[in-house]
């Protein structure tokens, strides 16, 4: 059985007299240890599903299943990234890397110890006791991303968290990225509105389709070799982003 297990998943939203399918019929399955990303058009429901897989909002039908628990509510066994790192401007870097071990009552010797771990593994070592403010953005995406892995889960959810950072910063992300899921060997499902980003960072690729999105393209990432940022001129990542933006309707004649 696939660790991640989306299937006929449906969500439709009520209110204000109206109602807006957001996902319809999306399925989707990935195993252990895979990195997943989300392309699709703005609006066509990639955030939904990551908030349904991470039991923060209900699904309307279909089934959910991670690590073969049917998701009914919030668990405790993944990590969720936001594109805004939303960190407490109170509290040190290392006392916010460790906020969700208080919420779980685990916030002893060893979650200190992984939290030092963590900030040494992206950099950050001699910030842990800085606030925030002191940090750039990308930065403090670092210990959001800290945050989301501190408790160990084996899923990692996140939700376009390189958008609002410059191209500079966002390859030396996505090459952060692959070190840390290598470390940590989480799945990760990952929302992008980057071909290139989704390309680089993936083992599989899937495309939604506009609003109510269903999976209009699923296809795996071959790539030649250790990733590296050579691996963008590679002749099959050339055709891997062709192939993702054809079925975002990017190539149609004007
Ligand atoms: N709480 C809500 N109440 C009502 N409608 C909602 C709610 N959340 C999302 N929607 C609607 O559901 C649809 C999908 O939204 P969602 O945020 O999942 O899209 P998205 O693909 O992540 O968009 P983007 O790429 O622009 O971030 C949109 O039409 C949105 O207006």
């Amino acid at each position: 059985m696939a660790f991640v297990e989306i299937s006929n998943v449906r969500k439709v939203f009520s209110g204000g007299g109206r109602e807006v399918v957001a996902l319809d019929e999306a399925n989707l399955s990935f195993g252990e240890g895979e990195f997943v990303a989300l392309l699709g058009p703005s609006g066509c429901g990639k955030t939904t599903l990551l908030k349904i897989v991470s039991g923060l909002i209900s699904k309307t039908s279909g089934s959910v299943t991670v690590a073969g628990q049917e998701v009914t509510g919030p668990y405790s066994d993944y990590g969720f990234v936001f594109q805004q790192p939303s960190l407490m401007p109170w509290r040190t870097v290392r006392e916010n890397v460790l906020f969700p071990m208080e919420i779980l009552k685990r916030k002893d010797a060893a979650a200190a110890k992984r939290a030092d771990e963590l900030l040494a593994l992206t950099g950050l070592s001699s910030f842990a006791n800085s606030r925030p403010h002191e940090l750039s953005g990308g930065m403090q995406q670092r210990v959001s991303l800290c945050r989301a892995l501190i408790h160990k889960p084996r899923l990692l959810l996140m939700d376009e968290p390189f958008g609002a950072l410059d191209e500079f910063t966002r390859l030396e992300m996505n090459d952060l990225l692959l070190k840390v899921k290598d470390e940590t060997k989480a799945s990760v499902l990952f929302v992008t509105h980057s071909i290139s980003e989704a390309i680089y960072l993936s083992d599989k690729v899937v495309v939604f389709s506009r609003r109510p999105a269903r999976v209009h393209l699923e296809f795996n990432v071959a790539l030649p070799g250790p990733r590296s940022q050579a691996t963008r001129f590679t002749p099959e990542f050339t055709e891997a982003e062709r192939r993702a933006s054809e079925a975002l309707g990017l190539l149609g004649a004007h």
